[in-house]
Protein backbone atom coordinates (compact mmCIF):
# COMPACT_ATOMS: atom_id res chain seq x y z
CA UNK A 1 0.00 0.00 0.00
CA UNK A 2 1.88 3.80 -0.82
CA UNK A 3 0.34 6.42 1.41
CA UNK A 4 -0.20 6.11 4.79
CA UNK A 5 -2.50 8.69 5.56
CA UNK A 6 -6.19 7.91 6.39
CA UNK A 7 -7.34 5.89 3.53
CA UNK A 8 -4.05 4.38 2.52
CA UNK A 9 -3.70 3.31 6.87
CA UNK A 10 -7.63 2.38 6.73
CA UNK A 11 -7.54 0.48 3.50
CA UNK A 12 -4.46 -1.43 4.69
CA UNK A 13 -6.86 -2.66 7.76
CA UNK A 14 -8.96 -3.91 5.29
CA UNK A 15 -7.06 -6.00 3.43
CA UNK A 16 -5.38 -7.64 6.68
CA UNK A 17 -8.70 -8.17 8.41
CA UNK A 18 -9.51 -9.92 4.92
CA UNK A 19 -6.17 -11.86 6.01
CA UNK A 20 -4.20 -10.05 3.20
CA UNK A 21 0.08 -9.52 4.09
CA UNK A 22 0.62 -5.41 4.16
CA UNK A 23 3.36 -3.64 4.56
CA UNK A 24 2.51 -0.17 3.83
CA UNK A 25 4.35 2.92 2.72
CA UNK A 26 4.90 6.44 4.90
CA UNK A 27 6.88 8.98 3.51
CA UNK A 28 7.76 10.06 7.06
CA UNK A 29 10.03 7.40 8.60
CA UNK A 30 9.20 8.13 11.93
CA UNK A 31 4.92 7.29 10.74
CA UNK A 32 6.48 4.14 9.32
CA UNK A 33 7.96 3.38 13.16
CA UNK A 34 4.45 4.05 14.85
CA UNK A 35 2.66 2.30 12.31
CA UNK A 36 5.31 -0.80 12.39
CA UNK A 37 5.52 -0.68 16.62
CA UNK A 38 2.65 0.79 18.06
CA UNK A 39 0.68 -0.43 15.54
CA UNK A 40 -1.27 3.08 15.58
CA UNK A 41 -1.49 6.19 13.11
CA UNK A 42 -2.12 8.86 15.17
CA UNK A 43 -1.88 12.02 13.07
CA UNK A 44 -4.74 10.34 11.03
CA UNK A 45 -6.93 7.65 12.51
CA UNK A 46 -6.59 8.62 16.12
CA UNK A 47 -7.34 6.21 18.59
CA UNK A 48 -8.09 3.37 16.20
CA UNK A 49 -5.56 0.46 17.04
CA UNK A 50 -4.45 -1.30 13.58
CA UNK A 51 -4.17 -5.18 12.76
CA UNK A 52 -0.87 -6.71 14.23
CA UNK A 53 0.32 -8.04 11.14
CA UNK A 54 0.43 -4.47 9.31
CA UNK A 55 4.10 -3.77 8.62
CA UNK A 56 5.18 -0.11 7.59
CA UNK A 57 8.43 1.17 5.96
CA UNK A 58 9.63 4.31 4.61
CA UNK A 59 11.42 2.26 1.57
CA UNK A 60 9.39 2.40 -1.49
CA UNK A 61 11.38 -0.76 -2.73
CA UNK A 62 10.91 -2.81 0.51
CA UNK A 63 6.96 -1.77 0.44
CA UNK A 64 6.47 -2.84 -3.26
CA UNK A 65 8.48 -5.98 -3.36
CA UNK A 66 7.11 -9.11 -4.47
CA UNK A 67 3.54 -8.38 -4.49
CA UNK A 68 0.43 -8.89 -6.55
CA UNK A 69 -1.37 -6.00 -5.78
CA UNK A 70 0.02 -2.52 -5.19
CA UNK A 71 -2.47 0.14 -3.92
CA UNK A 72 -1.98 3.60 -4.23
CA UNK A 73 -3.34 6.08 -2.17
CA UNK A 74 -1.29 9.69 -2.00
CA UNK A 75 -2.91 13.17 -3.25
CA UNK A 76 -3.86 13.16 -6.96
CA UNK A 77 -2.17 16.27 -7.90
CA UNK A 78 1.54 14.30 -6.24
CA UNK A 79 0.76 10.63 -8.08
CA UNK A 80 3.05 11.59 -11.05
CA UNK A 81 5.78 12.86 -9.46
CA UNK A 82 6.35 9.27 -7.76
CA UNK A 83 5.56 6.91 -10.49
CA UNK A 84 9.77 7.40 -12.18
CA UNK A 85 10.29 5.67 -8.62
CA UNK A 86 7.50 3.18 -8.66
CA UNK A 87 7.85 1.75 -11.91
CA UNK A 88 10.63 -0.18 -12.22
CA UNK A 89 9.49 -2.12 -8.89
CA UNK A 90 6.25 -3.38 -10.40
CA UNK A 91 6.75 -6.52 -11.87
CA UNK A 92 4.74 -8.12 -15.18
CA UNK A 93 1.82 -9.48 -13.28
CA UNK A 94 1.46 -7.12 -10.36
CA UNK A 95 -2.47 -5.08 -10.57
CA UNK A 96 -2.16 -1.46 -9.37
CA UNK A 97 -5.18 -0.27 -7.90
CA UNK A 98 -5.95 3.47 -7.32
CA UNK A 99 -7.76 4.43 -4.00
CA UNK A 100 -7.33 8.06 -5.51
CA UNK A 101 -11.20 10.57 -6.07
CA UNK A 102 -8.87 13.16 -8.47
CA UNK A 103 -8.10 14.19 -11.88
CA UNK A 104 -5.09 16.05 -12.95
CA UNK A 105 -4.35 19.61 -13.08
CA UNK A 106 -2.98 20.49 -16.25
CA UNK A 107 -3.89 17.26 -18.31
CA UNK A 108 -7.69 16.38 -16.94
CA UNK A 109 -6.47 12.77 -16.73
CA UNK A 110 -8.09 10.10 -14.26
CA UNK A 111 -5.85 8.57 -12.00
CA UNK A 112 -5.90 5.33 -13.60
CA UNK A 113 -4.75 7.02 -17.26
CA UNK A 114 -1.87 8.44 -15.05
CA UNK A 115 -1.14 5.26 -13.83
CA UNK A 116 -1.19 3.86 -17.11
CA UNK A 117 0.74 6.52 -18.44
CA UNK A 118 3.69 6.88 -15.87
CA UNK A 119 3.80 2.70 -15.26
CA UNK A 120 3.63 2.02 -19.06
CA UNK A 121 1.26 -1.22 -18.07
CA UNK A 122 -1.90 -2.44 -19.33
CA UNK A 123 -4.85 -1.40 -18.79
CA UNK A 124 -6.29 -4.70 -17.61
CA UNK A 125 -3.81 -4.61 -14.52
CA UNK A 126 -5.38 -1.63 -13.22
CA UNK A 127 -8.07 -0.70 -11.08
CA UNK A 128 -9.73 1.38 -9.50
CA UNK A 129 -11.74 1.29 -5.78
CA UNK A 130 -14.58 3.82 -4.84
CA UNK A 131 -18.00 4.08 -3.48
CA UNK A 132 -19.10 5.59 0.39
CA UNK A 133 -15.69 5.33 2.00
CA UNK A 134 -15.08 7.40 5.20
CA UNK A 135 -11.91 6.43 6.34
CA UNK A 136 -12.96 6.59 10.00
CA UNK A 137 -16.27 4.88 10.07
CA UNK A 138 -14.54 2.07 8.10
CA UNK A 139 -11.35 2.01 10.48
CA UNK A 140 -14.34 1.92 13.18
CA UNK A 141 -15.46 -1.06 11.41
CA UNK A 142 -18.97 0.13 10.35
CA UNK A 143 -20.37 -2.03 7.71
CA UNK A 144 -19.30 -0.79 4.27
CA UNK A 145 -19.78 -1.48 0.33
CA UNK A 146 -17.56 0.09 -1.97
CA UNK A 147 -16.84 -0.95 -5.91
CA UNK A 148 -14.12 -1.99 -7.75
CA UNK A 149 -13.36 -1.48 -11.49
CA UNK A 150 -11.23 -2.88 -13.91
CA UNK A 151 -11.55 -2.89 -17.78
CA UNK A 152 -10.61 -6.65 -16.70
CA UNK A 153 -13.37 -8.66 -14.97
CA UNK A 154 -11.13 -10.91 -13.84
CA UNK A 155 -8.70 -8.70 -12.00
CA UNK A 156 -11.77 -6.94 -10.78
CA UNK A 157 -12.88 -9.88 -8.74
CA UNK A 158 -9.18 -10.69 -8.04
CA UNK A 159 -9.17 -7.51 -6.25
CA UNK A 160 -12.73 -7.33 -4.81
CA UNK A 161 -11.53 -10.78 -3.12
CA UNK A 162 -8.58 -9.43 -1.37
CA UNK A 163 -10.82 -6.58 -0.64
CA UNK A 164 -13.25 -7.96 1.28
CA UNK A 165 -13.93 -8.50 5.25
CA UNK A 166 -16.28 -9.16 8.15
CA UNK A 167 -16.84 -5.52 7.87
CA UNK A 168 -15.88 -4.41 4.43
CA UNK A 169 -17.21 -5.53 1.19
CA UNK A 170 -16.32 -4.91 -2.63
CA UNK A 171 -18.31 -5.45 -5.51
CA UNK A 172 -17.08 -5.22 -8.95
CA UNK A 173 -18.05 -3.76 -12.28
CA UNK A 174 -16.17 -2.74 -15.95
CA UNK A 175 -17.16 1.03 -16.16
CA UNK A 176 -13.26 2.41 -14.85
CA UNK A 177 -14.87 5.68 -16.59
CA UNK A 178 -17.82 5.88 -14.59
CA UNK A 179 -16.79 4.78 -11.00
CA UNK A 180 -13.53 7.27 -11.35
CA UNK A 181 -15.09 9.98 -12.67
CA UNK A 182 -17.99 9.42 -9.65
CA UNK A 183 -15.53 9.02 -6.99
CA UNK A 184 -14.04 12.95 -8.18
CA UNK A 185 -17.54 14.54 -9.54
CA UNK A 186 -19.40 13.63 -5.94
CA UNK A 187 -16.47 15.87 -4.54
CA UNK A 188 -17.70 19.01 -6.21
CA UNK A 189 -20.91 18.39 -5.43
CA UNK A 190 -20.02 17.65 -1.96
CA UNK A 191 -18.14 20.98 -1.54
CA UNK A 192 -21.26 22.82 -2.71
CA UNK A 193 -23.52 20.93 0.02
CA UNK A 194 -20.91 22.27 2.77
CA UNK A 195 -21.16 26.18 0.80
CA UNK A 196 -24.65 26.13 1.47
CA UNK A 197 -24.64 24.10 4.78
CA UNK A 198 -22.21 26.94 5.82
CA UNK A 199 -24.44 29.52 4.92
CA UNK A 200 -27.45 27.97 6.88
CA UNK A 201 -29.75 26.86 4.01
CA UNK A 202 -31.55 24.28 5.11
CA UNK A 203 -32.50 20.29 3.93
CA UNK A 204 -34.70 21.93 0.82
CA UNK A 205 -31.92 23.46 -0.96
CA UNK A 206 -28.89 20.41 -0.04
CA UNK A 207 -31.64 18.31 -1.51
CA UNK A 208 -31.87 20.31 -4.38
CA UNK A 209 -27.88 20.33 -5.35
CA UNK A 210 -27.89 16.84 -4.17
CA UNK A 211 -30.23 15.69 -6.67
CA UNK A 212 -29.44 17.99 -9.82
CA UNK A 213 -25.62 17.35 -8.86
CA UNK A 214 -26.08 14.20 -9.56
CA UNK A 215 -28.02 15.33 -13.02
CA UNK A 216 -25.14 17.08 -13.37
CA UNK A 217 -22.30 14.19 -12.59
CA UNK A 218 -24.44 11.71 -14.85
CA UNK A 219 -24.32 14.04 -17.47
CA UNK A 220 -20.88 14.42 -17.79
CA UNK A 221 -19.70 10.96 -16.75
CA UNK A 222 -21.81 9.66 -19.49
CA UNK A 223 -20.34 12.48 -22.44
CA UNK A 224 -17.13 11.01 -21.22
CA UNK A 225 -18.11 7.08 -22.11
CA UNK A 226 -19.64 6.35 -18.46
CA UNK A 227 -22.65 4.18 -18.08
CA UNK A 228 -25.34 5.81 -16.51
CA UNK A 229 -26.34 2.98 -14.30
CA UNK A 230 -22.55 3.82 -12.44
CA UNK A 231 -23.84 7.14 -11.28
CA UNK A 232 -26.77 5.53 -9.35
CA UNK A 233 -24.58 2.97 -7.83
CA UNK A 234 -21.58 3.29 -5.32
CA UNK A 235 -19.43 5.45 -7.15
CA UNK A 236 -22.17 7.75 -7.99
CA UNK A 237 -25.28 8.12 -5.37
CA UNK A 238 -24.29 6.27 -2.67
CA UNK A 239 -20.63 8.26 -2.39
CA UNK A 240 -22.65 11.62 -2.78
CA UNK A 241 -24.99 10.81 -0.16
CA UNK A 242 -22.09 10.08 2.45
CA UNK A 243 -19.63 12.58 1.36
CA UNK A 244 -21.95 15.21 1.26
CA UNK A 245 -23.62 14.58 4.43
CA UNK A 246 -20.93 13.85 6.78
CA UNK A 247 -18.72 16.41 8.23
CA UNK A 248 -16.05 13.41 8.43
CA UNK A 249 -15.51 14.61 5.10
CA UNK A 250 -12.95 16.99 4.11
CA UNK A 251 -14.76 17.88 0.98
CA UNK A 252 -17.60 19.00 2.79
CA UNK A 253 -15.67 20.58 5.49
CA UNK A 254 -13.67 22.85 3.49
CA UNK A 255 -17.10 24.04 1.48
CA UNK A 256 -18.74 24.90 5.06
CA UNK A 257 -15.66 27.13 5.95
CA UNK A 258 -16.22 28.76 2.77
CA UNK A 259 -19.81 29.44 3.12
CA UNK A 260 -18.83 30.58 6.60
CA UNK A 261 -17.09 32.93 4.61
CA UNK A 262 -13.37 32.02 4.90
CA UNK A 263 -11.85 32.50 1.66
CA UNK A 264 -9.45 29.85 0.20
CA UNK A 265 -6.30 30.51 1.03
CA UNK A 266 -7.57 30.11 4.65
CA UNK A 267 -9.61 27.07 4.14
CA UNK A 268 -6.26 25.25 2.34
CA UNK A 269 -4.06 26.70 5.26
CA UNK A 270 -7.16 25.69 8.04
CA UNK A 271 -7.43 22.06 6.09
CA UNK A 272 -4.98 19.32 7.46
CA UNK A 273 -5.88 16.65 4.98
CA UNK A 274 -6.22 16.31 1.37
CA UNK A 275 -9.60 17.95 0.11
CA UNK A 276 -9.16 16.73 -3.37
CA UNK A 277 -12.58 18.68 -4.61
CA UNK A 278 -10.74 22.03 -4.72
CA UNK A 279 -7.93 21.15 -6.75
CA UNK A 280 -10.41 19.17 -9.10
CA UNK A 281 -12.83 22.17 -9.79
CA UNK A 282 -11.03 23.54 -12.42
CA UNK A 283 -10.11 20.33 -14.77
CA UNK A 284 -13.27 19.35 -14.79
CA UNK A 285 -14.64 22.21 -16.02
CA UNK A 286 -12.33 22.09 -18.54
CA UNK A 287 -13.17 18.61 -19.59
CA UNK A 288 -16.89 19.13 -19.26
CA UNK A 289 -16.46 22.50 -22.01
CA UNK A 290 -14.89 20.22 -23.99
CA UNK A 291 -17.78 17.73 -24.28
CA UNK A 292 -20.58 20.72 -23.89
CA UNK A 293 -21.70 19.39 -20.76
CA UNK A 294 -23.43 22.10 -18.50
CA UNK A 295 -22.27 22.08 -15.08
CA UNK A 296 -23.77 25.13 -13.43
CA UNK A 297 -23.11 23.77 -9.69
CA UNK A 298 -19.64 22.81 -10.36
CA UNK A 299 -19.57 26.66 -12.18
CA UNK A 300 -20.70 28.03 -8.69
CA UNK A 301 -18.44 26.23 -6.86
CA UNK A 302 -15.65 27.39 -8.78
CA UNK A 303 -16.71 31.28 -8.39
CA UNK A 304 -17.13 30.77 -4.75
CA UNK A 305 -13.05 29.53 -4.50
CA UNK A 306 -12.20 32.53 -6.93
CA UNK A 307 -14.28 34.49 -4.30
CA UNK A 308 -16.13 35.87 -7.69
CA UNK A 309 -19.18 34.68 -6.27
CA UNK A 310 -20.08 35.50 -2.54
CA UNK A 311 -20.84 31.97 -1.17
CA UNK A 312 -24.57 33.21 0.27
CA UNK A 313 -25.56 33.21 -3.84
CA UNK A 314 -24.65 30.11 -4.51
CA UNK A 315 -28.16 28.17 -4.47
CA UNK A 316 -30.42 31.94 -5.43
CA UNK A 317 -27.79 32.56 -8.23
CA UNK A 318 -28.59 29.18 -9.24
CA UNK A 319 -32.40 29.90 -10.00
CA UNK A 320 -32.68 33.31 -11.56
CA UNK A 321 -31.44 32.79 -14.92
CA UNK A 322 -33.33 31.57 -17.25
CA UNK A 323 -37.22 30.78 -16.65
CA UNK A 324 -37.89 28.80 -20.06
CA UNK A 325 -39.25 25.11 -18.49
CA UNK A 326 -37.32 22.33 -18.99
CA UNK A 327 -37.48 19.09 -18.16
CA UNK A 328 -35.85 17.87 -15.49
CA UNK A 329 -34.30 15.01 -17.76
CA UNK A 330 -33.74 15.01 -21.39
CA UNK A 331 -37.06 15.03 -23.32
CA UNK A 332 -38.25 13.76 -26.61
CA UNK A 333 -34.67 12.97 -27.39
CA UNK A 334 -33.96 16.67 -26.78
CA UNK A 335 -30.29 17.31 -24.90
CA UNK A 336 -30.40 18.82 -21.85
CA UNK A 337 -27.72 21.47 -20.78
CA UNK A 338 -27.97 20.84 -17.16
CA UNK A 339 -28.28 24.79 -16.30
CA UNK A 340 -31.72 24.96 -17.41
CA UNK A 341 -32.60 22.43 -16.07
CA UNK A 342 -31.83 22.78 -12.35
CA UNK A 343 -32.96 26.29 -12.49
CA UNK A 344 -36.93 25.72 -12.88
CA UNK A 345 -36.96 23.53 -9.59
CA UNK A 346 -34.87 25.84 -7.72
CA UNK A 347 -37.14 28.96 -9.17
CA UNK A 348 -40.00 27.50 -7.69
CA UNK A 349 -38.34 25.96 -3.91
CA UNK A 350 -37.01 29.33 -3.34
CA UNK A 351 -39.63 31.96 -4.74
CA UNK A 352 -42.08 29.39 -2.38
CA UNK A 353 -39.82 30.20 0.62
CA UNK A 354 -39.81 33.65 0.07
CA UNK A 355 -43.15 34.38 -0.66
CA UNK A 356 -43.88 32.47 2.81
CA UNK A 357 -45.11 29.06 0.86
CA UNK A 358 -46.93 30.89 -1.75
CA UNK A 359 -46.41 29.98 -5.66
CA UNK A 360 -43.65 31.20 -7.27
CA UNK A 361 -44.39 35.11 -8.25
CA UNK A 362 -47.07 34.69 -5.35
CA UNK A 363 -49.66 32.74 -7.56
N1 LIG B 1 -9.94 9.60 3.62
C1 LIG B 1 -10.99 9.03 3.06
O1 LIG B 1 -12.02 8.86 3.71
C2 LIG B 1 -10.92 8.58 1.63
C3 LIG B 1 -11.81 7.61 1.19
C4 LIG B 1 -11.78 7.21 -0.13
C5 LIG B 1 -10.85 7.76 -1.00
N2 LIG B 1 -9.98 8.68 -0.55
C6 LIG B 1 -8.99 9.21 -1.51
O2 LIG B 1 -7.72 8.68 -1.17
C7 LIG B 1 -6.71 9.60 -1.58
C8 LIG B 1 -5.77 9.86 -0.41
O3 LIG B 1 -6.55 10.51 0.57
P1 LIG B 1 -6.28 10.41 2.12
O4 LIG B 1 -7.57 10.62 2.77
O5 LIG B 1 -5.53 9.21 2.52
O6 LIG B 1 -5.39 11.75 2.27
P2 LIG B 1 -4.57 12.18 3.50
O7 LIG B 1 -4.40 13.65 3.38
O8 LIG B 1 -5.15 11.61 4.74
O9 LIG B 1 -3.16 11.46 3.29
C9 LIG B 1 -2.39 11.62 2.15
C10 LIG B 1 -1.09 10.83 2.30
O10 LIG B 1 -0.27 11.06 1.16
C11 LIG B 1 1.00 11.51 1.60
N3 LIG B 1 1.54 12.46 0.63
C12 LIG B 1 1.30 13.78 0.54
N4 LIG B 1 1.99 14.30 -0.49
C13 LIG B 1 2.69 13.27 -1.03
C14 LIG B 1 3.62 13.18 -2.10
N5 LIG B 1 3.96 14.25 -2.81
N6 LIG B 1 4.12 11.98 -2.40
C15 LIG B 1 3.78 10.90 -1.68
N7 LIG B 1 2.94 10.91 -0.66
C16 LIG B 1 2.40 12.10 -0.34
C17 LIG B 1 0.77 12.17 2.94
O11 LIG B 1 1.97 12.17 3.69
C18 LIG B 1 -0.29 11.24 3.52
O12 LIG B 1 0.32 10.10 4.08
C19 LIG B 1 -7.43 10.86 -2.07
O13 LIG B 1 -7.49 10.83 -3.47
C20 LIG B 1 -8.84 10.71 -1.49
O14 LIG B 1 -9.82 11.32 -2.29
C21 LIG B 1 -9.98 9.11 0.73
O1 LIG C 1 -13.21 13.14 3.12
P1 LIG C 1 -13.54 13.26 1.65
O2 LIG C 1 -14.42 14.41 1.34
O3 LIG C 1 -12.28 13.20 0.82
O4 LIG C 1 -14.37 11.96 1.27
C1 LIG C 1 -13.84 10.71 1.59
C2 LIG C 1 -14.38 9.64 0.70
O5 LIG C 1 -14.15 9.92 -0.65
C3 LIG C 1 -15.85 9.35 0.95
O6 LIG C 1 -16.24 8.26 0.16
Amino acid sequence: MLGAGSWGTTFSKILADGGADVTLWARRPELAREISLAKRNSDYLPGINLPPSIRATSSLEEAVGESAFVFVSIPSQSLRSNLAALAPLIGPETVVISLMKGVEKGTGLRMSEVLEQGLGIDRDRLAVASGPNLALEIAKEQPTAAVISSASLATAEAVAKVATNRYFRSFVNTDVIGTEFGGVLKNLIAVAIGIVDGVGYGENTKASILTRGLAEMTDFAVAYGAVPETMSGLAGLGDLIATSSSPLSRNNTAGRLLGQGYSFTDVVARMQQTAEGLASVAPILTLAAARGVDMPIVQQVSQVLAGTLNPRDIAPHLTTDSLEPQGERPIDGRKNRGGPSLRRPFQRTLDQLRNGGRGAGGH
